[in-house]
């Protein structure tokens, strides 16, 4: 099976460790998003599996086999980049071809991967063109279908989609989704985009400063975040995360108090009368004119209109919360009511920034309302 298993791997260059210790595994078959921000090791790791990069530290397997020192060349990946790399010199067709003739696969073989390459990728009529005199999003669908007529066990994705306008980005997603859903590859797809993290993966890894945050599904990543990092890196707006006091079953918020419920207090047991920090999505807070039991009050400093809906910069004491709501009705200075929902609390220990937990009997939400654009 083409499982590819990070054990205790690590990179550095000279003195500066830009990997440190991975350690899980990629399923046969799924689509694992290698997500984070700028410099967090993303490339690094991905290139590591394709063999263009060498392992300071740890093994890597892939389908059961060490291949720490297995050449590049040897480890059956098709590897889709950022900038494309097409060959400029060379026709679509020949880009498309140009590792099956170096594999001396017979002619007809060629055809017939090439043809449904083509047909797949809608380029049938640019095959006799050079790079040059194709558009952006026709260069990415010439250097997927490279990847694809390899029909390797393993598809490595570094941003192929960064250079595409939105449009063209949201019919690509749905492309590659189609293409792996055919072939069925073991898929690593590097971006920094939490919308293609979303909507591509099966499972998300995300990565900070070359350290593994998270490795779940989508729904999971977003509902139940396992430290502050991920909670605040996936979602926009970004998630409220507040220091808080959880004192006789209730929160305080700077100078108010709300109850939390007996399955929240109970979770919340070692943290008694200390700080913890609270976490709550603005699409999880709701705002009201008026005062009712659960409700904390503030005063609006600020209205963002997002087109859907607008995002409400809410101050409570020395603190900023954002909410979101489908619409305008309010103003600033206005003072406003805050409840927070219940389903949809998030608390973290202040220390090791990892989550509590959360109440068994919740059920998790699977809807992620991210903005797509299509
Ligand atoms: N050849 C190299 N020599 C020294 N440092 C490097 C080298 N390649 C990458 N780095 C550093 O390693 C870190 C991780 O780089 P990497 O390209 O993996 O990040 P990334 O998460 O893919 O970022 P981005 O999204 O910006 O492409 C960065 O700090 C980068 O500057």
């Amino acid at each position: 099976m083409n499982e590819i298993r990070f054990e205790k791997v690590k990179k550095s260059y000279g003195k500066v460790e830009v990997v440190k210790s991975l350690d899980f595994s990629i399923r046969d078959g799924e689509r694992l998003i290698l997500l984070g921000p700028s410099g967090c090791g993303k490339s690094t790791t991905l290139r590591m599996i394709a063999g263009l990069e060498s392992i300071t530290e740890g093994r890597l397997y892939m389908g059961g086999r060490e291949v720490n020192d297995v050449p590049s060349g040897q480890r059956d990946v098709a590897m889709v980049f950022q900038n494309y790399a097409l060959y400029p010199h060379m026709t679509v067709k020949q880009n498309i071809t140009y590792a099956l003739r170096t594999q001396k696969m017979t002619k007809d073989e060629i055809e017939k991967r090439l043809k449904d390459a083509l047909q797949m990728l809608g380029l049938e009529k640019l095959e006799n063109r050079l790079p040059k005199d194709l558009s952006g999003g026709q260069r990415q669908r010439v250097a997927l279908a490279r990847a694809v007529v390899k029909q390797s066990p393993y598809f490595l994705l570094d941003e192929p989609l960064s250079n595409l306008d939105a449009q063209l980005r949201g019919t690509a997603r749905k492309e590659l989704v189609r293409i792996h859903e055919k072939f069925k590859q073991t898929m690593v797809y590097v971006t920094h985009d939490q919308i293609e993290a979303m909507t591509i993966g099966d499972r998300i890894a995300l990565l900070n400063n070359g350290i593994l945050q998270m490795l779940d599904t989508p729904e999971n990543v977003y509902h139940r975040p396992a430290n502050i990092f991920t909670a605040t890196f996936i979602g926009s707006p970004a998630m409220n995360v507040h220091d808080v006091r959880f004192i006789d079953g209730q929160l305080q918020i700077d100078e108010q108090f709300f109850g939390i419920g007996n399955e929240w207090s109970l979770l919340l047991k070692n943290y008694r009368n200390k700080q913890v920090k609270f976490g709550v999505r603005p699409e999880h807070i709701h705002l009201s004119t008026e005062m009712s039991e659960g409700r904390i009050c503030g005063v609006v400093n600020t209205i963002e209109n997002l087109g859907a809906q607008y995002a409400v910069y809410v101050q409570i004491g020395s603190k900023e919360w954002i909410a979101l709501s489908p619409h305008r009705g309010f103003s600033k200075g206005q003072r406003v009511y805050l409840e927070f929902d219940y389903n949809n609390y998030h608390f973290f220990d202040p220390e090791t920034t990892n989550t509590v937990g959360y109440p068994s009997t919740l059920n998790l939400n699977s809807k992620i309302p991210l903005k797509v654009e299509v």
